[in-house]
């Protein structure tokens, strides 16, 4: 070791690696508390979240709702032309949402709280003991007193497809940055991202053809609901192309060319949602005898993942969300500081995918739960068919589906497709986190005429 990292050791209570939502709100609440408390961060303290994902995507598909909105007022109001325009979006997302992707109020409200916060790059080196690469390429080595928690996150995979690599291919960092719509754009992978972006394009006029390699988009959601969405997404243009096995791109003259079998599907743009990549090489996982090449890290459930060791968010393989790195953190906060509380739970985990209809699902989908060997009985309805649907007319595509725990009489699972869905779930949220008695809801009054109100419908389909 040389002298000047020699001159670098420091002892602390608490070194925090990574700071997307979880590791962020960790470091906040343990500086809080009166840890001392280093807080590292190799790009933006933040992470994905409000630089590269929710947040500006989700400003995306809220301009491209209102455009979608103003088209249906032409049904339903008279005549409106709509022109689109990216400038806004654009604005709106450099200007309000990420500041130009500049972390400084970030880094400031984070050192308010107490902490040392770096911008480095960090790893461990044995138990208790991390290494961090400052940006000005000087090194410091901590000893954490409580331990280090590691909240790396993942970036986007890139398919083995031929070709693929050298060319100028966007990942959701390079699209939430686009200053304009691009005339066509080809997409790889029809997860949430895919899905969410493909629509944000379209309505703005790109010619968008959306490749899929599974039987149907959304593969983690009910098979229903990637139906609804399929059309959905049919109707604003997209070309959706499901068993695709893109084999080649080729990029030349400012398009990509993707091979499919023997055709050619081109683009202005090439847009790769194809999964993630866990952020776990390179860390030095395997100084505390854990594996760096697997996929997640297996924690308990208090997050601890080895001796002194807490791991949160997306690495834990428990849904690769804000809201469970935020609630990983909150547990894992308790647990640092020596506090009671409850440990983490995961059976009533929702997600919402935001595009138009919302396809939103908490707990177990229809087939997860027979998996699971439970005796289930399902219970469904159109969200067209309900008062709310009828009225609210064009847009008002989706369904309410309940997955029940027949020998319990408790709903393990529920999804809802429709406008607001994400909202609408809140309701089975509760039923599924509380286990309230399917009687018991049979028992409310559902409010006439609202979208939740099909949660009574889909009750009822369960039968007695
Ligand atoms: C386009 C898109 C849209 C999304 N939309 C939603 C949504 O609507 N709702 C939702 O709940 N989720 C959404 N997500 C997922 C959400 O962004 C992640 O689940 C969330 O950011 C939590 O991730 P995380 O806590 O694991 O860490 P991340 O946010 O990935 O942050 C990890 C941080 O660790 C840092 N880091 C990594 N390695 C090191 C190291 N060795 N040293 C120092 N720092 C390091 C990185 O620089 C990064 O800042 C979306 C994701 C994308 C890509
Ligand atoms: N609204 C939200 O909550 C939201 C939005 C976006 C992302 N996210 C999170 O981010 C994660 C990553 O999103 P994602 O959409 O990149 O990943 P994903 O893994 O969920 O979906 C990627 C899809 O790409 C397909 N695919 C993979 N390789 C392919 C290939 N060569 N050709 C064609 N298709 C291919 C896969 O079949 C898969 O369905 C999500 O799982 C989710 O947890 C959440």
């Amino acid at each position: 070791m040389s002298t000047q990292e020699q001159e670098q050791e420091h002892e602390v209570d608490l070194v925090v690696v990574g700071l997307g939502p979880g590791g962020e709100a960790l470091a906040t609440g343990a500086a809080q508390a009166g840890l001392d408390v280093v807080a590292v961060d190799k790009h933006l303290v933040g992470g994905e979240c409000p630089y590269y994902g929710c947040i500006p995507s989700k400003m995306m598909l809220r301009a491209a709702d209102g455009l979608a909105e103003a088209r249906r007022a032409g049904t339903l109001a008279g005549d409106v032309e709509v022109t689109a325009s990216w400038a806004p979006v654009a604005r709106r997302i450099r200007e309000e949402a990420t500041d130009d992707w500049d972390d400084s109020v970030a880094v400031r409200r984070l050192a308010d709280a107490g902490a040392t916060v770096h911008h480095g790059t960090a790893r461990l080196d044995g138990v208790r003991r991390v290494v961090v690469e400052l940006r000005d390429g000087s090194t410091r080595r901590y000893t954490a007193r409580r331990g280090v928690v590691l909240n790396p996150g993942t970036r986007p995979a890139a398919p083995p497809v031929a070709g693929l690599e050298g060319t100028p291919y966007w990942t959701n960092r390079d699209a939430v940055r686009a200053t304009e719509a691009p005339a066509s754009m080809v997409v790889v992978g029809g997860g949430p991202i895919g899905c969410e972006l493909a629509q944000v394009f379209a309505r703005f006029g790109t010619r968008v053809t959306l490749l899929q390699h599974g039987a149907r988009l959304l593969p983690h959601d009910e098979p229903e609901a990637s139906a609804v969405l399929e059309r959905a997404l049919a109707d604003d243009g997209v070309r959706v192309v499901t068993g695709a096995e893109p084999s080649e791109v080729s990029y030349a003259d400012g398009g990509f060319t993707v091979t499919l079998g023997e055709e050619r599907v081109t683009g202005d743009r090439l847009l790769v949602a194809a999964g993630r990549t866990p952020n776990l090489d390179g860390l030095g996982l395997e100084t505390v005898g854990l594996d760096p090449t697997a996929r997640s890290v297996e924690v308990d459930e208090r997050l601890r993942a080895a001796e002194g060791l807490w791991v949160l968010g997306d690495v834990t393989g428990k849904g690769a969300y804000t809201h469970v790195s935020m609630y990983q953190s909150a547990v894992a906060l308790r647990d640092v500081l020596e506090r009671d509380g409850a440990p983490a739970s995961y059976h009533a985990v929702p997600h919402v995918t935001f595009t138009d209809p919302e396809v939103a699902g908490v707990g177990m989908t229809e087939q997860q739960a027979r998996d699971a060997g439970l005796r289930v009985r399902t219970g469904s309805t159109a969200m067209e068919q309900s008062s709310r649907g009828f009225v609210h007319g064009p847009g008002a595509t989706g369904l309410v589906k309940v997955v029940e725990d027949a020998d319990r009489g408790v709903l393990v699972g529920a999804t809802v497709v429709g406008p607001a869905g994400g909202e609408v779930l809140g309701a089975l949220a509760v039923a599924v986190h509380a286990a309230v008695p399917v009687e018991v809801l049979r028992t409310m009054v559902y409010a006439y005429p609202t979208f939740h109100r099909a949660i009574e419908s889909a009750l009822a389909d369960l039968g007695i």
